[in-house]
């Protein structure tokens, strides 16, 4: 099966944890282009869909689900999102799109956070994928030379304006194997919007396609 083959797999097989009539958060990517694509499809209603991007808000209301505002809901009972890197124990890379601010604050709304990649996306330590950071951009270079003082390289991400007006990172040359610590220092630099760890909103489930069918892991 070829990459976007598995995406779709896990985009539909995503539908089972959607619960009719109730509100769900969408995240941003590629993979979960496949999920709007198969809600969409499915005919399953749901209230509404708070989203974590632009991107996904155009896509979901050209086909007529509805997208309400994240100030209009106390709680989630499921986010289903994208990820560039997951481990073992489902602590993420996320970022890749850009939209890794408003993942994390959607993500912080649902008890669960269900993972949709494809088996490429498994690694055993974070670090392989670029590490997306966004920042203020006044602060980008600063941020880059303790990233540089850490023996790592962070590159600004070209013509990048995040939803929020700010720019992107990307760090290489990272080795995360304590992801709740680095979340909670990085977070801290001051001029960082947010770090793409997800530590303290890492994924409940994931559903991993594979050539053989889809593997769920839970954590
Ligand atoms: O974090 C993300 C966007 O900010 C995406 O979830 C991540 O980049 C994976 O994207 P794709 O499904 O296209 O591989």
């Amino acid at each position: 099966m070829t990459q976007d083959e598995l995406k779709t797999l896990v985009g539909q097989a995503a539908l089972q944890y959607v619960t009719p009539d109730t509100v769900v958060g969408v995240g941003t990517g590629s993979t979960v282009d496949k999920f709007i694509d198969a809600l969409a499809a499915s005919g399953i209603r749901i209230a509404g869909a708070v989203s974590s991007s632009s991107r996904s808000t155009e896509r979901m209301k050209a086909l007529g689900i509805p997208v309400l505002d994240a100030a209009e809901v106390d709680a989630l009972q499921v986010y289903i999102d994208g990820a560039d890197e997951i481990d073992g124990r489902g602590y993420m890379v996320k970022g890749g799109g850009a939209a890794l601010t408003r993942e994390k604050i959607v993500a912080d709304l649902a008890r669960t956070f269900v993972c949709i990649a494809d088996e490429s996306k498994l690694v055993d330590a974070l670090g392989k994928f670029p590490l997306p950071v966004e920042v203020i951009p006044m602060a980008a270079a600063q941020i880059a030379r303790r990233f540089h003082a850490m023996g790592a390289e962070a590159t600004l991400r070209a013509g990048c304006v995040t939803d929020n007006g700010c720019h992107i990172l990307d760090v290489k040359g990272l080795r995360i194997t304590d992801p709740a610590a680095f979340e909670a220092d990085v977070n801290q630099w001051p001029g960082v919007v947010t770090v793409g760890v997800f530590a303290r909103n890492k994924a409940s489930v994931c559903l991993l396609g594979t050539g053989q069918g889809v593997r769920t892991l839970t954590f």
